[in-house]
């Protein structure tokens, strides 16, 4: 077969002419390595995890990715003259290579077991497309990566001083009625470390697999500031969720009486509200639990220290920026039960400050899968079994509307067992009544949504039924079943399909997924999973779903590390606006006509300079106000203004000085090479694009024509506006910004 195809256009890519750089892979081969030192953490992270699979691990069919030549898919490893080589099936032709050199050069397209098809094959004979695919990629990756670096040197700037290390902190820590687990442990160090060490507000997340015990790495925090006179709120995604960490923290705060906890929601009276409101004003009260109701405008803290988010993602965007407000000012400790891949957790980890427990507690026993068709024996089997030790069962549908069929058909089956139920329409005063007569154990059988998907903590609920599992995505089932064999007891999770003949793909790999992942601490396979099934969108957004299905995941994966690595290789760093050198020759002279128009020209001229001088939104506020009083500009207005604008850019990327000469365009900059390239590969205009070129310390701009100068200005503020619109994928450097 292989002779076949070889005859039909086989081509060998090798280490030279085919663009198949050889060693390739460690750097970006732009041979520009300089640009500051690696940041620690990002190195460790990037070095040691590569992302290239070993050929020999392939399967006939696999789609993989050949860096310089594209997405192609996989034949077979054969030998010739005594030595194996990869064949690879391209659009246009097969390739072959030496398998040494394709375990550098290879990477999965999917992830293992995932069959998503890419769009299309690459060619062999057009490397060009492929090249572009990959930039794309790459400026996607960069965005991404220098979005986090910005939020993590606006957090460095904040200072607060230190809280001090409790007195009773060793009292506190003795009262936790478990051993700690290893990961739990570092969490508390952590935890310690940011709020009494450092003098940047903590903006810890704290991700760990459900049941794993990070509500406790958030009490020490509370203990730590609530110790220092400080006030500290949690908030919960839902009502439920918000009493069971208020009876959680009231509990565990007992034997500290002036430590006064409150719920706060929407479920209580204006009255009610009212009264806490005031309470927690009068710094009456220290720990405010409550939904996103504890956001409301008229809440104000007496002395507000710490927040504590559980879940985030589960919060709707504006509360999500009310949440991100808060992290300018205080500290925040976010819980997730979420789990990310721990290749992209370690890669982070540079620029989130992130604690991860992925180790159970000691006496903890994997939940018990059963995947089948639905069939109420089965169902009333299982709720018995539960039942007669004693146990305590929830019975979950997708839907409200499914909830009145189950509800008869288990009273008519159990009539004397005591049942509740809760979903997401219900009232949250009756929800909270059902849920605390299930904690109680008053209630047996919870009917219920999947309202009870996060952090449920009820020690003698061990059995879970879902029905209709099959509408419930991957992740939604996962924390689910979380909710069973939270202690010593075994859990069992029955998922209960309608029919098999009617489940889609997905259905079935999800349902399979779930089923395979049982044993405990499965989270991050299973968010693997879930990218695998559902798309990458599901970690990234959508956005980046496209950019991964661009360039395959494990090549997205490595050029997200590649990038994380060298972050401060992609550094802009501005030159003060007053350093900038504009030698083209335009008068700043106005028309009388204009000048005597104006109200009072030479402040207006002079708050024109300041605006530019502060930085391009004023400037931009400044034109707008003038428009909106005066009317469009003339002519020699807009040239002045133009100059503003261009000297403004030319400031913030870099370039110091702008002169032309002959056809020519120059400026100087102190920008790097690959700052230069991956500005010049996002520029919108293909004409700017193609005109620029880059010789160590300067940018050049090569014309058609010669341009008088009035044009050449307006050439000038076209490209700058144009490279000025990538800085977001850009670090600006921020003098002093940076610890560590
Ligand atoms: N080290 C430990 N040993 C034994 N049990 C523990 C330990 N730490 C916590 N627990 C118990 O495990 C249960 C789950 O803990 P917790 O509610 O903090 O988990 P979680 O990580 O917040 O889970 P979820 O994401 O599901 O909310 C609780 O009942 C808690 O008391």
């Amino acid at each position: 077969m292989i002779r076949e195809q070889q005859r039909m256009g086989l081509r060998q890519l090798r280490g030279d002419g085919d663009g198949a750089a050889s060693q390739e892979g460690e750097s970006d081969g732009d041979g520009d390595e300089g640009g500051g030192g690696r940041r620690k953490g990002v190195v460790a992270a990037g070095s040691s995890l590569g992302h290239r699979v070993d050929p020999r691990e392939l399967e006939a069919g696999e789609y993989v990715v050949h860096k310089k030549v594209g997405v192609g898919k996989f034949v077979c490893i054969s030998a010739e003259d005594g030595l194996d080589y990869v064949f690879i099936q391209y659009a246009d032709a097969m390739a072959k290579l030496a398998v040494d050199q394709a375990a550098r050069m290879l990477y999965r397209y999917n992830l293992p077991h995932e069959k998503q098809r890419p769009r299309n094959l690459s060619k062999l004979n057009d490397p060009s497309t492929w090249e572009k695919r990959r930039l794309k990629g790459k400026l996607a990756v960069q965005k991404m990566v220098v979005n986090l670096m910005e939020l993590y040197l606006q957090r460095m700037r904040q200072k607060r001083p230190p809280y001090p290390k409790p007195v009773g902190m060793d009292q506190f820590t003795a009262e936790f009625p478990y051993e700690p687990t290893p990961d739990q442990n570092q969490a508390f160090i952590d935890v310690d470390k940011d709020l009494t060490e450092r003098e940047t507000p903590m903006d810890r997340l704290i991700c760990g697999d459900v049941g794993f015990g990070k509500t406790e790495v958030a009490m020490r925090a509370i203990f730590i500031v609530i110790s220092a006179g400080f006030q500290a709120m949690v908030l919960a995604p839902t009502v439920i969720l918000a009493k069971q960490h208020y009876d959680v923290m009231s509990e565990r705060f007992s034997n500290y009486p002036d430590i006064k906890v409150a719920m706060f929601s929407g479920a209580q009276t204006k009255e009610e509200k009212d009264e806490l409101i005031t309470k927690i004003r009068n710094g009456d009260l220290h720990i405010i639990v409550g939904t996103h109701a504890v956001l409301t405008e008229r809440m104000a803290y007496n002395n507000l220290g710490l927040l504590v988010v559980d879940e985030e993602q589960k919060f709707g965007v504006q509360q999500k920026e009310k949440i991100a407000s808060y992290k300018a000012s205080i500290d925040v400790l976010t819980l997730s039960a979420t789990p990310i891949p721990r290749t992209l957790y370690l890669a982070l980890t540079g620029f989130r400050d992130a604690s991860l427990m992925s180790t159970p507690p000691p006496e903890r026993v994997a939940v018990r899968t059963y995947v089948s068709g639905f069939s109420k024996e089965r169902a009333l089997s299982a709720i018995k079994f539960e039942l007669a030790r004693g146990g305590q069962v929830f019975y979950v549908v997708p839907r409200i509307k499914a909830i009145d069929d189950v509800l008869q058909f288990l009273k008519d089956s159990l009539p004397d067992v005591p049942m509740a139920v809760a979903h997401g329409k219900k009232v949250s005063k009756n929800i909270q009544l059902a849920m605390e007569k299930f904690a109680c154990g008053e209630v047996k059988i919870l009917v219920c949504t999947h309202i009870i998907e996060s952090g449920i903590d009820i020690p003698n609920a061990n059995t879970m039924v879902v029905q209709y599992a099959e509408l419930f995505g991957l992740a939604q089932l996962y924390q689910l079943r979380g909710r069973v064999g939270r202690s010593g007891t075994e859990g069992f999770a029955y998922l209960f399909y309608t029919d098999k003949s009617l489940l889609s793909k997905i259905a079935t790999d999800r349902l399979g997924a779930i089923e395979e992942h049982s044993d405990l601490g499965q989270g991050f396979h299973v968010a693997e999973k879930d990218m695998g099934i559902r798309g990458f969108g599901s970690l990234f957004g959508e956005q980046q779903s496209g950019d991964v299905a661009n360039v395959g995941i494990d090549l997205f994966f490595d050029m997200l590390f590649d990038s994380l690595s060298k972050v401060d290789q992609f550094c802009l760093i501005p030159v003060p606006y007053k350093d900038v050198q504009l030698d083209i020759n335009i008068s700043s002279r106005l028309s009388s006509e204009y000048i005597s128009y104006l109200e009072n020209p030479v402040e207006l001229l002079n708050e024109a300079a300041k605006a530019a001088e502060k930085d391009l939104w004023t400037l931009i506020q400044f034109t707008e106000d003038l428009r909106r009083q005066y009317g469009k500009e003339p002519r020699d207005m807009e040239l002045l203004l133009k100059k503003l604008y261009v000297r403004r850019m030319a400031a913030d990327l870099g370039i110091s000085r702008i002169y032309s000469s002959g056809k020519m365009i120059i400026m100087k900059t102190n920008m790097n090479k690959k700052v230069f390239r991956l500005m010049r590969e996002a520029m919108s205009l293909e004409t700017h694009r193609n005109s620029l070129s880059f010789t160590g310390k300067e940018i050049k701009g090569e014309l058609l024509v010669n341009l008088p100068d009035t044009l050449l200005l307006n050439w000038l503020f076209h490209c700058l506006a144009d490279c000025y619109a990538v800085i977001p994928a850009l670090v600006k450097k921020i003098v002093g910004g940076m610890k560590s």
